[in-house]
């Protein structure tokens, strides 16, 4: 993949999240996600790869943009697996709190796990700890290791674990351990990445959340040298029929880094909607500007780029409808 790709795709989640702060504390998530994923699909046919969504908004039946197996790009460029979630966090759009973004990662075609849209247990590290734990482990021994390999005490360790009644049991394991634990609202593509940023004050990402925002957090994790693996999590036959039937034999074994976001080259490009772990949300200024913040990642040469952009919003190439929504302003002074 040719590295101006970089450029060219961080655009892209740019006029995604650009799009999803108009509905910032609006309320309505399901209008915040749609404003993301039009303006996303909108500008997909300019980047120059002929792309096929793997991880996207679902079924071809159930979205109509975005879906899986859906060809994105100009196709004048290289064959890519896209996973992309245009707004990583709706709800939190919605009720105007921290941590969303839209999020869009490409790799060599085949290389992105086609994980359905059910939960995944997970767990996500640094590159001091790469290779050295194991999903199969009991939590206090992945403690155990992770003080051990980085030669803290675990009193010193901070794990971050998504606020969920279903992780009460966890939560009281790490506790008893006598790590710190950082608890996250929403947005655990994030939360993973945290894991493995070396000024975040976040050793070790576990629990369950999207197993489609797990590939995605893989395939940061490859840019980044860290270490991701998840197990899928199905509630069901139904859920266990549809692993099956999306390429993966047995849904109950550990996926590593490699099942879900390959060997080969990736791009990986966030931009904030509300500030969160590492990036900043889109902050207005005056009537027609907006600044944005956002992070671009390659796997290849491991280079992690922050990129913050002046938008003239007049100019911005928002889809058709977009524009007649409320001003961005008043959106974001609710
Ligand atoms: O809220 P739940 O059901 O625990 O699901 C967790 C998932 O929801 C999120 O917090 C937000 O997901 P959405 O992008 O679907 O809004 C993800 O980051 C996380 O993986
Ligand atoms: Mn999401």
């Amino acid at each position: 993949m040719e590295r101006e790709l970089t450029l060219e795709i961080v655009r892209v989640t740019e006029l995604g999240a650009l799009a999803a702060a108009k509905w910032i504390g609006r309320g309505d998530k399901n209008a915040a996600d749609g404003a993301a994923t039009t303006a996303i699909r909108s500008m997909f046919d300019s980047v120059s790869i002929d792309g096929t969504v793997v991880i996207g908004e679902g079924e071809m039946d159930d979205a109509p943009m975005l879906y899986i197996g859906e060809k994105v790009g100009s196709k004048d460029g290289p064959e890519v697996d896209v996973a992309v979630d245009p707004l990583e966090g709706t709800e939190v759009v919605a009720a105007g709190l921290p941590n969303a973004q839209a999020v869009i990662a490409i790799a060599e075609k085949g290389s992105l796990l086609h994980a359905p849209d059910i939960y995944m247990e997970k767990l996500a590290c640094g590159p001091e700890l790469a290779g050295k734990l194991s999903l199969n482990d009991p939590v206090e021994l992945t403690l155990q290791k992770a003080a051990q390999y980085t030669g803290r005490a675990l009193s010193d360790l901070t794990v971050m674990v998504l606020d969920r009644e279903r992780h009460a049991d966890l939560i009281a394991r790490l506790r008893g351990a006598g790590v710190r634990i950082k608890l996250l609202g929403h947005g655990d593509v994030a939360g993973a990445i945290a894991a493995a940023l070396p000024d975040s004050g976040v050793d070790l990402y576990l629990g369950s959340g999207g197993a489609p925002e797990g590939v995605l957090a893989a395939a940061a994790m490859r840019c980044l040298g860290g270490d991701m693996q998840g197990r899928l999590l199905p509630g069901g036959p139904i859920e266990w029929q549809r692993c099956v039937s999306m390429g993966i034999a047995d849904p109950s074994r550990v996926l590593t880094l490699t099942d879900m976001a390959g060997t080969g080259d990736v791009l990986f490009a966030a931009t904030g909607v509300t500030s969160g772990e590492f990036l900043d949300g889109v902050r207005l200024i005056g009537k027609d500007r907006a600044e944005t913040h956002s992070v671009i990642m390659r796997a290849s040469s491991r280079t992690v780029r922050y990129i913050r952009s002046m938008h003239y919003l007049p100019l911005k190439r928002f889809p058709a409808g977009l524009a007649e929504l409320p001003p961005i302003g008043q959106a974001a002074s609710l």
